[in-house]
């Protein structure tokens, strides 16, 4: 990275092995991001030591207390998932016609579900115009910190490279994102923080009120404040928006693009839909089990797709020694979860989109350990249980309401832009109701 020689783990055993079994030795993270983007090093996804250990806690607190897991999440995320399919049917009956942009639609659903948890609040009619203010910032943001010249900016600490032709542009273009997203969301928070009744000691409802209630707790008892920042809560909330969006909503992305492409793949499922549901009912998380077709779709789109294909780099905290090589504290470590999910001794014809593969001889779903996009270890991803449960109920839910094909004269362009994560290129779907 930049001229830091990277350690690349390419495959489960190996990763397992060094991110799992010797999880905190590989649990840091390189300490080369550009300061422009977070305003230091703030937040969860790049921080590590005590402050990324303590907030990766209370972020998992937080999201558990709302209902991770449980029934409380599903219901908010059902919520959106409902909006979704109304203004879908609410744009066809409109216009009369059935050329839409089902992701767009995705991304909304997906933006709320994530925004209701950090400020309360979901994007629905006045707000949508903020969704997509915000939404614009972070693909032009993702898109900056995948340029390679931005990525050797990260690894310059002396401040040089930023001044020279070119690396100027990518250097501008990266401050100017990063500071129109602090100014976003610290207005927000101000917002939120002016809403609440601190003479109250009521339960939050959202992780900013958990956050501020926290840092007046601490405030009070004369703790040190510096844990709960200010700075730190602006980190936190870029970090957890950015990660929970854009990785979600261009998951379905792909999915929508791979029924799409793949008529026969959408048909198996629709089988499956009439054969289990046979209505137009909202499928929910108690119906998972009886939807084998179904999960092996969403774990096909999550491997083929292999939305983050150089994942986050990691940094070894202490010396160690690994298969005979002797690795030094502060080397860069990256678990390469791309070499797994495109392993074809594990995965055969990896670049083919088959979600036979995870149906075993029954026809029942069979999760594989190898399929890791959310990475292994003490860094794994801290939102799985949320997205997993998007994932399931709006691929199960917009299927079962709809025939998604290609318009023939406009067919998608499956080429990805890639920055921190896969995007795919703007596309519309031709979309029919099955009820
Ligand atoms: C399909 C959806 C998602 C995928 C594929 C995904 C994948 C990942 C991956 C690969 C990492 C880096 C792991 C590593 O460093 O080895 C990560 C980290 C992270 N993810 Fe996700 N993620 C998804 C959704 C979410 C959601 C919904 C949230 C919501 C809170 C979230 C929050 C985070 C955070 C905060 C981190 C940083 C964790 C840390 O550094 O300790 N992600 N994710």
């Amino acid at each position: 990275m930049g001229n830091k020689p990277i350690v690349s783990f390419n495959s489960f055993e190996l990763i397992q092995e060094a991110f799992v079994k010797n999880a905190d030795a590989f649990a840091g993270r390189p300490n080369t991001q550009l300061k422009v983007l977070r305003g230091g090093i703030y937040g969860i996804v790049m921080t590590d030591g005590e402050l990324w250990h303590t907030h990766r806690k209370f972020a998992l607190h937080v999201l558990k207390k709302f209902g991770m897991g449980k029934n409380l999440m599903q219901e908010r995320v059902i919520n959106e998932v409902r909006w979704m399919i109304d203004e879908m049917k609410e744009e066809e009956l409109k216009n009369g016609e059935n050329e839409m942009s089902v992701h767009k639609k995705i991304d909304v659903a997906v933006g709320s579900i994530i925004n209701l948890l950090i400020f309360g609040y979901a994007f629905h009619e006045q707000y949508l115009e903020e969704f997509f203010k915000i939404k614009n910032f972070m693909r032009d943001f993702i898109k900056v910190s995948g340029n390679p010249l931005f990525r050797i900016l990260s690894a310059d600490t002396s401040g040089i490279l930023q001044r020279l032709p070119g690396f100027k542009t990518a250097y501008n273009e990266g401050k100017r994102l990063g500071d129109e997203l602090r100014t976003f969301f610290n207005y927000q928070i101000q917002e939120r923080r002016q809403k609440i009744d601190f003479s109250q000691d009521s339960e939050p409802t959202d992780y900013v009120e958990a956050y501020l209630r926290e840092q007046q707790k601490n405030e009070k008892a004369g703790e040190d404040l510096e844990m709960f920042s200010n700075e730190q809560l602006f980190g936190c909330v870029f970090d957890m928006w950015l990660a929970a969006q854009e990785t979600t909503s261009n998951t379905l992305s792909w999915m929508v693009l791979y029924m799409m492409t793949n008529p026969e793949s959408q048909n198996l499922l629709h089988q499956e839909l009439d054969k289990i549901i046979g209505s137009d009912r909202i499928i929910t998380i108690e119906d998972k089990m009886n939807l084998p077709y179904v999960n092996a779709v969403v774990a096909e789109t999550q491997r083929c797709c292999n939305l983050m294909p150089n994942n986050v780099p990691h940094r070894l905290i202490t010396d160690i020694n690994f298969h005979g090589y002797s690795l030094k504290a502060d080397t860069i470590v990256v678990p390469q979860i791309s070499s797994v999910l495109y392993d074809e001794t594990i995965f055969p014809e990896p670049l083919k989109f088959k979600p036979e593969r995870f149906i075993d001889a029954n026809g029942k779903f069979i999760s594989k350990p190898e399929l890791i996009p959310f990475s292994i270890g003490k860094r794994a991803c801290l939102g799985e249980g949320l997205a997993r449960l998007e994932l399931y109920l709006i691929t199960a839910n917009l299927l079962n309401q709809f025939e998604l094909s290609i318009i023939p004269s406009k067919p998608p362009n499956m080429t990805p832009i890639i920055g921190g994560v896969k995007i795919s290129q703007p596309f519309l779907t031709h979309v029919k109701q099955r009820f």
